[in-house]
């Protein structure tokens, strides 16, 4: 039997701002159900990356592929609408409805034609069932009837997070999900996202190697806007260049990085 192909190919993604290059030739590949980690020093090119895969910023030259599908050149939306999942955009949370609310209404705006023409996303239980389902996997269950406005920050980038698994991605995108965050949060979001694994694939981009080692199937290490190297946690922790460029001898991040 054939093994599944990737999910997401990157293939030679290059992006440069004036003189700048924030990518360079970048190739990597994201594997189906895989916890992918994109790291490295600042400027490496993290979120470059992650912006040309959402389609939020156009690459100058490269390609795509979700699913074997060419992706390039769609909109963020069509992006969407294929299973690219893009957490923590906090513009997206309404502070003045409920958790459950704005669960809903994210629901409602992947769910597509169907729903359209339903006035109350708050009363409608296809929309409100699967919202609290949400809700459940990412731990908010207890706050569901309270205004968005009125969470902690934690509890913010989880109600985000719910909103995100509202369209059912295959991959998700995330981008420093625990910043800002204190310890316990942070270790809450982890727990979180360990319970993802598996349901979903996700492309994390985060500092904090032990959030890293803790969640990530295979690493790619970016230097430079280049692949400085790639492979599981083990190999990447040993490779000397990634220890030179941005591990250090005893296998930690350079702090603050
Ligand atoms: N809109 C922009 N205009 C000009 N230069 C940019 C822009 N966005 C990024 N850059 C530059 O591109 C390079 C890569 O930046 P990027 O933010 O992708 O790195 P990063 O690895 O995510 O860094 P960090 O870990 O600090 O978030 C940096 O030199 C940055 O200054």
């Amino acid at each position: 039997m054939r093994a599944p192909g990737p999910l997401l190919e990157v293939e030679g993604l290059s992006k440069a701002f004036g003189g700048v290059t924030a990518s360079d030739a970048l190739s990597f590949t994201v594997m189906p159900g895989e916890v992918h980690a994109l790291i490295g020093p600042n400027g490496a090119g993290k979120t470059t990356a992650v912006a040309q895969i959402a389609g939020e910023l156009k690459p100058d030259d490269g390609r795509i592929r979700l699913d074997g599908r060419e992706i390039s050149h769609l909109p963020v939306h069509r992006r969407a609408l294929l299973g690219l999942g893009r957490s923590f955009q906090i513009t997206s949370v309404l502070p003045d409805f409920s958790v459950l609310d704005n669960v809903a209404l994210a629901v409602q705006a992947h769910a597509g034609h169907s729903f359209r023409l339903i006035r109350n996303a708050r009363r409608d239980a296809r929309l409100r069932d699967p919202a609290r389902a949400m809700l459940t996997r990412v731990g908010l269950a207890a706050v569901a009837g309270r205004a968005a406005g009125a969470l902690s920050h934690g509890e913010k980038r989880k109600l985000e997070l719910a909103m995100a698994l509202a369209g059912h991605p295959r991959l998700l995108l995330l981008d420093e999900p625990m910043a800002g965050m204190g310890g316990e949060d942070s270790a809450r979001m982890v727990e979180v996202l360990q319970g993802l694994k598996g349901t979903v694939a996700m492309l994390l981009v985060e500092h904090d190697m032990d959030v890293v080692f803790a969640l990530a199937d295979r690493i790619t290490v970016l230097d430079g806007g280049r692949v400085l190297a790639t492979g599981d946690p083990e190999a990447v922790r040993a490779d000397p260049a990634v220890i030179a460029a941005y591990l250090g001898e005893e296998g930690v991040a350079c702090q603050p990085c």
